[in-house]
């Protein structure tokens, strides 16, 4: 039995308190305001982001990060990434001294372009820290229905630390080191997701999502591999994985999102109506201006990005990117692949 806290009581990190607590760990659910974290502890339920599931009756909510954080060997931050900044300082002075973070979080940071995994460095200094990424709905995991994820850190020991204390029979945990291309595919698929939406409202159909889907892909690896990442992370669960989660479930905030932006509702509409984070949003600022910098041709994240920030009609979008100059599929595609260390990429699966 460990004991964990979860920073970040919405839909995410109440699923994997969840996970957790029927592990039989001790969990703290940090909630960021006091009635909620009442409500939780009265009712045995979230009411504002999962409001009709039990929630086992060991995990104890509190709105004290102090209570939640000191004594905890795990503390799981699951809040948006713009709350980050906010939310880890308030912790800091609580953590023990060999407390591992791990993170749930999916997106990059606009204008300093940080993974989320770097802006914890920044702001708590040099810890063992892991991600947790991969096709994984709350609405879902809190049903325990099968569900697999990857575990990253740079440090192989501590991947396979919180892939033991989160895996059980219906939560399955890989693990992966490629720290950069876990967090790489978590974030951008949001992006791609936005756009799959978008589609859909506009009453496009299945080849119109597939094809964003692996071209937007292609983007994805294409910028990953510039920061370093392994290609072959962006086939696995974090990267293809979530793609196709995120990009066909009416679960999907970044899915429903761009699905209301397609049908004429604008962001800030969407982002009112949603009351829930659509990661994707910040992440295309990021990404964009990532690509901008780096030099990587992103042509989807670029339109998003015009549509999301600069009032491009999505339809002009749409024409845009269907007329661009002709392009070989796979050269680009490959590119990077030179960076594997082992000739059959095929070997770097295990069964
Ligand atoms: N919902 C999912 O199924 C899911 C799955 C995997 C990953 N994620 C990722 O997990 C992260 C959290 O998503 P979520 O679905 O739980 O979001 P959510 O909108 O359901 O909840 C966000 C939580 O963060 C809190 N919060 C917001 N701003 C805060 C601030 N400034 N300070 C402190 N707390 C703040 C909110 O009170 C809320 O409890 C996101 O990065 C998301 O991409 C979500
Ligand atoms: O609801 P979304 O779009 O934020 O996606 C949630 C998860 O990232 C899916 O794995």
């Amino acid at each position: 039995m460990k004991k964990a806290a979860v920073i970040g009581a919405g839909s995410w990190g109440t699923a994997l308190s969840m996970v957790l607590a029927d592990n039989g760990h001790e969990v703290k659910l940090w909630t960021r305001s006091q009635e909620h974290a009442e409500s939780i502890q009265q009712t045995g339920k979230n009411l504002r982001y999962l409001s009709g599931v039990e929630l086992p009756s060991s995990i104890q909510a509190t709105s004290s990060i102090q209570e939640a954080v000191s004594g905890s060997e795990f503390v799981i931050v699951v809040v948006p990434t713009k709350a980050m900044r906010e939310v880890l300082p308030m912790l800091k002075d609580f953590l023990e001294k060999d407390a591992v973070i791990v993170h749930a979080s999916k997106g990059i940071e606009p204008e300093t372009h940080l993974r989320i995994s770097e802006i914890i460095a920044e702001e708590v200094g040099d810890r063992p820290v892991a991600c947790i990424s991969g096709p994984s709905h709350a609405e879902e995991v809190c049903k325990r229905q099968p569900t697999t994820i990857t575990s990253s850190s740079i440090h192989t020991e501590i991947a396979e630390q919180v892939q033991d204390l989160f895996m059980n029979q219906s939560f399955r945990v890989y693990t992966n080191p490629d720290l950069i291309g876990v967090e790489i595919g978590g974030s951008l698929k949001n992006i791609i997701a936005i756009g799959s939406g978008m589609t859909s409202g506009l009453g496009f159909g299945d080849n119109a999502r597939a094809a964003l889907m692996t071209r937007g892909l292609a983007e994805i690896s294409r910028l990953g591999v510039k920061l370093g990442a392994n290609p072959l992370t962006f086939s696995g669960l974090s990267g293809l994985g979530d793609l196709i989660v995120t990009c066909t479930s009416f679960h999907s905030r970044n899915w429903r999102a761009g699905n209301m932006i397609g049908k004429g509702m604008s962001v800030s509409q969407v982002e009112a109506e949603m009351g829930m984070v659509v990661e994707g949003v910040r992440t295309t600022k990021a990404a964009f201006q990532l690509s901008k910098k780096l030099g990587v041709d992103m042509p989807i994240t670029k339109e998003l990005f015009e549509v999301l920030f600069e009032d491009k009609d999505v339809e002009k979008a749409v024409n845009a990117l269907m007329g661009r100059v002709k392009k070989k599929e796979v050269e680009g595609l490959m590119s990077g692949f030179d960076k594997m260390n082992n000739n059959d990429p095929l070997d770097h699966f295990e069964p």
